[in-house]
């Protein structure tokens, strides 16, 4: 588990050691763990994996961000690596630069297309004003040719993305240098992010362009936020925590981060007195006669995943297509009141058809937990004009969908005004958190990484105020971005949903934060995991939603 603090978060935890006056020795810890970092990177660019004879070019701002880059160069620079710091603000860190002059490092100055007048109108302090101008196209050229580059221009103590002159050099290198085989190789030069990706949000991983696109980025006493959800987790690449001595003050994470193993760890797995009662009974609503597939996908993914039984309620059709793939659902044409299960699965397919939006809204009125998706979002937004959710029905847009239920909130007098889709993608836990507030439903964004909000507390009363819980899961193959994959993601989760409700402490082996009203977040955070380890069964190879529900067993086997 990843546990992702707020900046304020890891702030208030270096607060005692900076008023104790060792502000400069968490500075060293963290540029002394940028350096082995930037190390192991380098050795990756030479055949032999030997540090003499490369090259890093630091890129380093006014604040501390260019403090550690400065005295990481230092530390680099001891080790026999060339190092040139091209400095991109007015300011700079006196103490690194200082250390880094005196390891032999090199120290430009970025200029801008008049750099008499930026130099008249910036009133430059004399340690950057003696550093030698260096243009964009040449600094460009700098950096294209290293074998590393530090990205310590701004880090938790910026407000919004790159600007000026800096920001044009990271568009001109993106544009000359497109991708620089990133992930698939050891192409130079490699990228290190200093904290965070220089503009990455730390709280909220917003991530205005442009952008240094990191190898891999060093991080400080905890991961924050904005490493743990879209964009900026999809900038960060491979993400290193360096210990500073703040680890044992830091507040609670903002982020609880699901990773491989919590989630194989966490898998509900039937005991010896298990019965399928016990094991929880899931009811699906799915399909209809023009989306008849998506009822066999998430029935089958259901059934893989372990549910002690799934009963499915549709027409004849439909159930005679879902008993030819998985003879062991039960079918029948009942309605949902008619039918004892522990939780619901509702909408996936669920287009066009009355008798099934009928089924739909019962489900979305029913007591028990339940699974709101694709063609139930939209009457389970509507229905929050009457009645908040409550924390134990999982709404499980993307951000198109998450849109449409803003827009209906909206049309509700429940938010002030409709939010688009492009907003959405730009800040997928604030609109995430922001739909769980105003429906009280536990709310499941789709995306890259994939975040789930979830009103805990005062939060899950009719109020709506008071605390969200916030998870994160990623490392789904890219190949999941296929029809019918949220299909078979809904049959997991309502997997899940059926067991925790019949097993309320199951998963609080994950933390105190998934009990109570927390469990139903954990339980969607594990169904998305497991769906995510599913999709890489194979490696990276594309993964039909069928072969997905498949894949379910081979994730869950035990050797
Ligand atoms: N506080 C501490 O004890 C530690 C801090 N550390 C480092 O310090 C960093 C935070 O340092 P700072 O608070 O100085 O903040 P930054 O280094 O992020 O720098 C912010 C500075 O840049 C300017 N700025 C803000 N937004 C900008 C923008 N969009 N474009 C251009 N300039 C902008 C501001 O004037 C501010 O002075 C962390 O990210 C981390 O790298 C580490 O050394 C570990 C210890
Ligand atoms: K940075």
């Amino acid at each position: 588990m990843i546990e992702a603090c707020s900046v304020d978060t890891v702030r208030a935890a270096e607060q005692p050691l900076l008023d104790a006056g060792l502000g400069d020795l968490l500075m060293r810890r963290a540029a002394r763990g940028l350096a082995r970092e930037c190390e192991r990177q380098l050795r990756l660019t030479t055949p032999d994996g030997a540090l003499r004879g490369t090259t890093a070019v630091l890129l380093v701002g006014s604040g501390n961000n260019g403090g550690d880059g400065l005295w990481a160069g230092s530390f680099l620079r001891a080790r026999g690596v060339a190092v040139t710091a091209v400095l991109t603000g007015s300011r700079v860190h006196e103490d690194g630069l200082a250390a880094l002059r005196a390891a032999g490092g090199s120290v430009l100055r970025l200029s801008d297309h008049d750099d008499a007048a930026h130099r008249r109108n910036a009133d430059l302090p004399d340690s950057v004003a003696a550093a030698g101008p260096v243009g964009v196209d040449q600094a460009v050229s700098l950096m294209a040719s290293a074998h590393l580059v530090v990205d310590a221009v701004l880090g938790t103590g910026a407000s919004g993305g790159l600007r000026g002159a800096v920001a044009e050099l990271v568009a001109a290198f993106h544009d000359r240098a497109p991708e620089q085989g990133r992930g698939t190789g050891q192409r130079t030069p490699r990228v290190v992010a200093c904290d965070l990706v220089s503009g990455v949000s730390g709280d909220t991983g917003e991530a205005p362009e442009p952008l240094l696109r990191a190898h891999a980025t060093v991080t400080f006493g905890a991961a924050k936020t904005g490493h743990v959800v879209s964009p900026g987790e999809q900038v960060t690449g491979e993400l290193t925590v360096v210990p500073i001595g703040i680890e044992d003050r830091l507040g609670d994470a903002a982020v609880h981060r699901l990773e491989a193993q919590d989630v194989l760890a966490a898998w509900p797995r039937p005991g010896a007195t298990d019965t399928k009662y016990s094991r929880g009974v899931l009811g699906v609503v799915a399909g209809a006669p023009s989306y008849p597939g998506a009822a066999i996908m998430c029935t089958q993914a259901a059934v893989n995943a372990g549910a002690g039984m799934v009963r499915f309620l549709g027409d004849s059709t439909a159930r005679a297509m879902v008993l030819a793939r998985s003879p062991e659902v039960v079918c029948s044409d009942d309605q949902p009141w008619d039918v004892h299960v522990q939780a619901w699965l509702a909408g996936p397919g669920v287009v066009g058809d009355e008798s099934q939006a009928a089924r739909v809204q019962a489900v979305i009125e029913a007591k028990e937990p339940a699974v709101l998706d694709a063609g139930a979002l939209d009457a389970a937004a509507r229905s929050v004009a009457d009645a908040r959710l409550g924390p134990h029905k999982v709404l499980t847009p993307h951000a198109g969908e998450l849109s449409q239920i803003f827009e209906w909130l909206h049309g509700f007098g429940l938010c002030d005004a409709a939010v688009e889709r492009s907003d959405i993608e730009a800040a997928p836990l604030h609109w995430a958190r922001e739909a769980a507030r105003l429906t009280g439903a536990t709310v499941l964004l789709k995306g890259a990484t994939t975040v789930i909000a979830s009103p805990v507390g005062d939060a899950a009363s009719s109020s709506g105020a008071g605390e969200c819980l916030c998870l994160s899961v990623g490392d789904a193959s890219p190949w999941l971005a296929t029809a019918g994959s949220g299909d078979t993601l809904a049959g997991i989760l309502g997997t899940v949903l059926a067991h925790v409700a019949e097993h309320p402490q199951a998963l609080a082996g994950l933390g105190d934060w998934a009990r109570g009203a927390g469990r139903w977040a954990a339980a969607a955070a594990l169904g998305a995991g497991l769906h995510a380890l599913a999709s890489r069964v194979r490696g990276e190879s594309p993964v039909p939603p069928s072969v997905l529900a498949e894949n379910v067993r081979a994730v869950l086997t035990r050797p």
